[in-house]
């Protein structure tokens, strides 16, 4: 089957996959009950288009902290690239720089920083895990600054690996050829000792994930590099402002994709408090079951400034390497244009709440 939408990438990426590997990356936390709410919450918006307003020409282009993208997309921090096909972040970077999008390379990266940053060809970021080893933290801050990345992505909703049943019924571990190269060898050690019926990273992260960092924290990390900073893991209104009050540059609504705390709400129903309380003053990104450019219209209109997709990206990758990456963020983009038309929305600044209908829901089950 030739894959033509985002979820096709799903099913030729699990028969490509040895099923560890695959249960890794599909998985969520607990009974992935927020793993599922993610998609769900979206199929359940309706749209509300309004008709005769001239859309030959729709414009999805936009600009991030400062960096211009071809549309309001970009690529998640994900763990480990090289786990789903040997192009690994090489091919995800190149496929992010060739539709434009933003790639946001993960602290646990399985290609060198430096390379990727070679190879980027559009806006690029670090996230971070605060680990207990600050000087590992910084080291790979100024490594990340030298080599041109343009902000930091701070995730703070992992101050452990939550638990996730299907890594732990696999005994799930990292193979070699799939490490986090950026970070000292010795400090990453456990990630990778298999035991029966465990999670190598969720023990690693009970031993190296600093889970006592506070708001106070944060100007530790600001004093010590110029790069804008970015929380990635807010859902609440309340950590919204709090995030505002400590100066950040920007936050991502996230979840974790359902893989940290089960039971949150979907981001897209999170979203909305947290655009509220930030009031425009700062960018807000949103991740978290987006799969069609109808979802990325969704959450644009409910007020995200852009928004990151995570699995797909990963699926494409899977199954097609960097042609297959690219072909998912492409499809998305234009499926956004497509979307934006047929709304009756010519421009991103036509999107706002009024494209959306009451939600439809029916509830989530555990
Ligand atoms: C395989 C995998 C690895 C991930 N690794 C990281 C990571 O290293 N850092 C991080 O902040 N989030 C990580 N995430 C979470 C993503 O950044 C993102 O929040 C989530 O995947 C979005 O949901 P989606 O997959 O439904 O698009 C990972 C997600 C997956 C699927
Ligand atoms: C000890 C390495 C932990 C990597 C965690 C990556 C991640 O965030 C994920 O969701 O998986």
């Amino acid at each position: 089957m030739k894959p033509l939408r985002v979820p096709d990438y799903a099913d030729l990426a699990r028969s490509c996959l040895a099923a560890d590997v695959a249960g890794y990356l599909n998985g969520g936390a607990g009974a992935e009950w927020t793993l599922r709410a993610n998609e769900s919450a979206y199929s359940a918006i309706p749209l509300r288009p309004r008709v005769l307003t001239d859309v030959e020409r729709c414009a999805t282009a936009t600009t991030l902290l400062g960096a211009d993208l071809a549309a309001p997309i970009g690529v998640a921090p994900m763990a480990y690239h090289r786990l789903f096909h040997p192009d690994g972040e090489i091919g995800t970077v190149r496929a992010a720089g060739a539709a434009g999008a933003l790639f946001v390379a993960s602290m646990f990266a399985s290609t060198d920083l430096a390379e990727i940053a070679a190879a980027a060809t559009g806006p690029l970021w670090l996230q971070l895990y605060w680990l207990r080893d600050r000087g590992a933290v910084l080291e790979l801050v100024g490594r990340a600054a030298e080599a041109g990345y343009g902000a930091l992505a701070l995730t703070v909703d992992t101050p452990r690996v939550a638990r996730r049943y299907r890594d732990l019924r696999s005994g799930f571990t990292l193979p070699a050829h799939a490490r986090a190269v950026n970070v000292d060898a010795a400090l990453m050690a456990t990630s990778h000792v298999a035991e029966a019926g465990t999670s190598a990273i969720e023990r690693h992260s009970l031993e190296r994930f600093d889970p006592r960092i506070t708001w106070a924290d944060l100007a530790w990390l600001r004093e010590r590099t110029a790069l804008p900073l970015v929380l990635k893991g807010i859902l609440t209104a309340e950590d919204a402002e709090l995030a505002v009050r400590h100066g950040v540059d920007g936050i991502i609504v996230s979840n974790h994709g359902g893989r940290q705390l089960d039971g949150v709400p979907a981001t897209i129903d999170a979203l909305p408090e947290v655009v509220d309380a930030v009031g425009g003053g700062l960018p807000v990104l949103v991740d978290g079951g987006v799969r069609t450019g109808s979802d990325v219209l969704k959450a644009l209109a409910v007020g995200a400034d852009t928004v990151l997709v995570g699995r797909p990206v990963l699926w494409g990758l899977a199954h097609a390497g960097t042609e297959g990456a690219q072909d998912v963020l492409q499809t998305l983009r234009e499926e956004l244009e497509e979307a934006m038309a047929l709304t009756g929305r010519p421009t991103l600044a036509h999107l706002d709440r009024s494209v959306l209908g009451t939600p439809n829901r029916t509830p989530y089950h555990h």
